[in-house]
């Protein structure tokens, strides 16, 4: 066993390739395999267990990406010790007691940012929080808020209460935990990151959602499961009101799922291009809002079929182009990571489409609504913002240069529409290595028909 990369370049600014990348035109009909990494969502979380757990744990198909490695290095500076195993993916996690007087970089990660303050007030110090240019205009308020009325002190850079980042958590050993009241329509990881540090509370948690809407309800199911799993008693029997126990965390060996979130742009290459994607390793159930994208790629006009079912239950699922793309109307309210990929092959269809329920996407890497509405009409295309979400109508688009705004998701789907846009430039594809390095290989990769391609290959 070596020790994981002490992530040398996690704290660093974000990787930015210097040439814009090409994304390259559909050369034919697909025939590929895509061997997807493990969830982000799922590693992050998983990670952070692992480091309050009452013992030694092991996360087998973990993502190795910037996001993951910002919270290996922030769960390290917090006192777990985190070691690879045979694989880079294989990560070997020992709790420690959560060390005070440390910095934590969240690059641009949300899960880093949101998930770790709640941690850092169990720590027997100050914990200093920072991160990317970009994540300084992330959404922090409501979990600070939150922990401020449980009675944890947290400053900011200048005299006021912070609502972003930087700030730091000053804590002191233990914390009380009870009830608090958080208005989480901006993001759901200000209910997740409350909800995994809740079990090593004295109290516990009784945390009540208190906003107008809350997003990606499936990303708060899957921190309720992944706490389940860990055998901490979680009652989410009331809509909006989550009550965590407190007891020990249960240290394990797991295994991640693929990021289906991922997978998205790969599927929808299919449609884009025609042929056949294939992602091995989808799982039978699961709490990642991915499992929608094999429906919404039939309804805009995918075959979905599940070619083979393997022993472990985890299929090959296929998605068939049929050679159109029709339009969608949409609520991606539960799902916003995914609306990225479809304003992509909504721009590509053959009528006009509408992605709702996403405002929140205002406060995601960029402002997501306006960086689609811009980059899909400099494309030339018609992609206009309504106060939740976008309304695309297809009409023949161009190359040009598409502005990613550091945003991975804006990358990829730029790679979708490229499928069928000659000359789309994408600005700096590098930093797809928030969830997923070496996309743009992959990619390529998929394109030469009738191979397997994996992250590493
Ligand atoms: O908890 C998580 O792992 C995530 C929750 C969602 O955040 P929001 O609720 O802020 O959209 C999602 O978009 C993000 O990619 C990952
Ligand atoms: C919103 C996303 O990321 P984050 O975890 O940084 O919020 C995303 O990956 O689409």
């Amino acid at each position: 066993m070596t020790p994981a990369p002490a992530s040398p370049d996690a704290t660093s600014p974000a990787p930015a390739s210097e040439a814009p990348w090409e994304a390259p035109v559909a050369p034919g009909e697909l025939d590929a395999t895509v061997e997807i990494p493990g969830s982000k969502s799922l590693t992050n979380r998983l990670l952070v267990l692992a480091a309050l757990a009452d013992g030694p744990g092991v996360l087998r198909g973990a993502l190795r990406s910037r996001d993951a490695d910002l919270m290996i290095a922030a769960l390290r500076a917090l006192g777990a010790e985190i070691t690879e195993g045979t694989e880079p993916s294989t990560l070997h996690v020992t709790p420690g007691p959560v060390r005070g007087d440390v910095d934590v970089f969240t690059g641009l990660a949300g899960t880093v940012m949101r998930f770790l303050p709640p941690v850092a007030a169990l720590a027997d110090g100050p914990v200093r929080f920072d991160g990317d240019p970009e994540a300084r205009v992330r959404p922090m308020l409501p979990v600070l808020a939150a922990l401020r009325a449980l009675g944890v002190k947290v400053t900011g850079d200048g005299p006021d209460f912070p609502s972003h980042l930087p700030f730091t958590v000053h804590g002191k050993g233990s914390l009380r935990g009870g009830a608090v009241d958080v208005d989480a329509s901006a993001s759901s990881q200000f209910v997740s990151g409350l909800l995994l540090a809740a079990p090593r509370f004295d109290d516990g948690l009784a945390l009540r959602h208190i906003g107008a809407t809350l997003p990606s309800l499936p990303h708060i199911e899957m921190t309720v499961a992944t706490l389940r799993e860990v055998g901490v008693a979680v009652d989410d029997s009331r809509d909006g009101i989550w009550h965590v126990s407190p007891g020990a965390i249960s240290a394990r060996d797991v295994r991640v799922e693929p990021d289906l979130s991922n997978a998205a742009p790969f599927l929808a290459a299919a449609l884009a291009a025609g042929g056949t994607v294939r992602v091995p390793g989808w799982p039978a159930s699961t709490t990642q809002p991915g499992a929608m994208v094999p429906e919404l790629l039939e309804r805009m006009g995918g075959r979905v079929t599940v070619e083979h079912t393997a022993d472990d239950g985890t299929s090959v699922l296929a998605v068939t182009g049929t050679g159109e793309i029709h339009g969608i109307d949409v609520d991606l309210h539960a799902a916003g990571e995914l609306a990225p990929t479809f304003a992509a092959l909504a721009a590509l269809a053959d009528s006009p489409s509408r992605l709702r329920g996403i405002a929140h996407l205002r406060g995601h890497e960029t402002d997501r609504l306006a960086a689609l509405a811009t980059e899909i009409t400099r494309l030339g295309g018609r992609c206009e913002e309504t106060r939740d979400g976008l309304v695309i109508t297809p009409r023949p688009l161009h190359g040009a240069t598409f502005r990613t705004y550091a945003d991975h998701r804006m990358a990829t789907s730029a790679a979708v529409l490229g499928l069928r846009v000659p000359g789309v430039q994408v600005e700096n594809v590098g930093t797809t290595a928030k969830t997923l390095p070496g996309f743009d290989r992959m990619w390529e990769r998929m394109l030469a028909a009738g191979r397997t391609v994996g992250a590493g290959a």
